[in-house]
């Protein structure tokens, strides 16, 4: 199912991902409350065996795989290298990987993490990562750069699923906006003409209140955490982003991967059936 990044662009690599197998994206996450659910220890040879489970069994199901970077990182080196391999074989299997890194820095920074994450070349290579704007929007322009000459794209934390996030996504800017609403005209204009959909998503939660933002010239993609165990429904995804919806990528990990290695891929083909029911009634 993926196309050749190099050949066509991330929007119209994951728009094809998403006609073919609909819009979830399955989060990895080898929590270690997870691990123990799973009978597993804390060690890189369990959370390679708790990975490379759900890869087999969602890597040929959904458009999506989401691998939490935070979850093998913790392992050193031993961990990243489980995360290589995770990518690779989630990539193989026909997945989309969607790395979430939540990187941002200065500019000259932000090119070593475009180029870690972004380069065909790079061992941690994804489709796609989570990119944090709080240094400013313009410091993320090599990661947004390098992104689109390698097919590959960006997601950009806008309105983040947590609590905490409120308080400073929604202040408002000098223009009157919120900052979160800045953030998603900003990755607006940069994937402004661009089709079927430009590279640079946002990441705004399905648990944040109805209509906050306006994403109708986004023109790109909206990854929305929360589902499941942060407590949004999928009732909640059609009245936080409306007309955004054919676009909206809804990501859950907890809840589909509490379901052991034997349960796993059935929990996530119901929610994929239940979100087809939702956006085709
Ligand atoms: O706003 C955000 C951005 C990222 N996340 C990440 O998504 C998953 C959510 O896990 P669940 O088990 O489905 O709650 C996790 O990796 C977060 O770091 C987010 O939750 N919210």
């Amino acid at each position: 199912m993926v196309q050749d990044p190099l050949r066509a662009g991330f929007g119209e690599r994951l728009a094809a991902g998403v006609a073919e197998r609909g819009p979830l994206c399955v989060g990895i996450d080898p929590h270690p409350s997870l691990l123990h659910a799973w009978g597993l220890d804390e060690t890189p040879g369990s959370v390679e065996r708790f990975a490379m489970t759900a890869v087999e069994a969602l890597a040929g199901e959904v458009a999506v795989l989401k691998p939490q970077s935070a979850f093998f990182e913790c392992y050193g080196s031993a961990g990243v290298a489980v995360l290589e391999r995770v990518m690779r074989e989630a990539q193989s299997a026909g997945a989309l990987v969607l790395l979430d890194v939540k990187r941002g820095d200065i500019g000259s920074t932000m090119t070593a993490y475009a180029m870690a994450y972004l380069d065909e070349h790079s061992p941690v290579s994804a489709d796609a990562i989570t990119v944090s704007p709080y240094l400013g929007y313009g410091s993320l322009a090599p990661a947004i750069g390098i992104a689109e000459q390698n097919g590959r794209g960006v997601f950009v934390l806008a309105r983040t699923s947590n609590p905490e996030g409120a308080g400073l996504q929604q202040s408002v800017h000098g223009s009157g906006d919120s900052i979160a609403q800045s953030i998603v005209d900003s990755a607006a204009e940069s994937n402004r003409g661009k089709a079927p959909l430009g590279h640079v998503g946002v990441v705004a939660g399905a648990t944040i209140p109805p209509g906050e933002l306006d994403f109708s010239s986004l023109n790109g993609p909206i990854l929305a955490p929360g589902l499941g165990a942060q407590g949004a429904t999928l009732k909640d995804l059609k009245a936080v982003f409306g007309r955004a919806l054919p676009n909206v990528l809804p990501t859950t990990s907890r809840d589909v991967l509490r379901h052991g290695p034997n349960g796993l891929r059935e929990a996530a083909t119901r929610i994929k059936h239940d979100l087809a029911l939702m956006l085709n009634p």
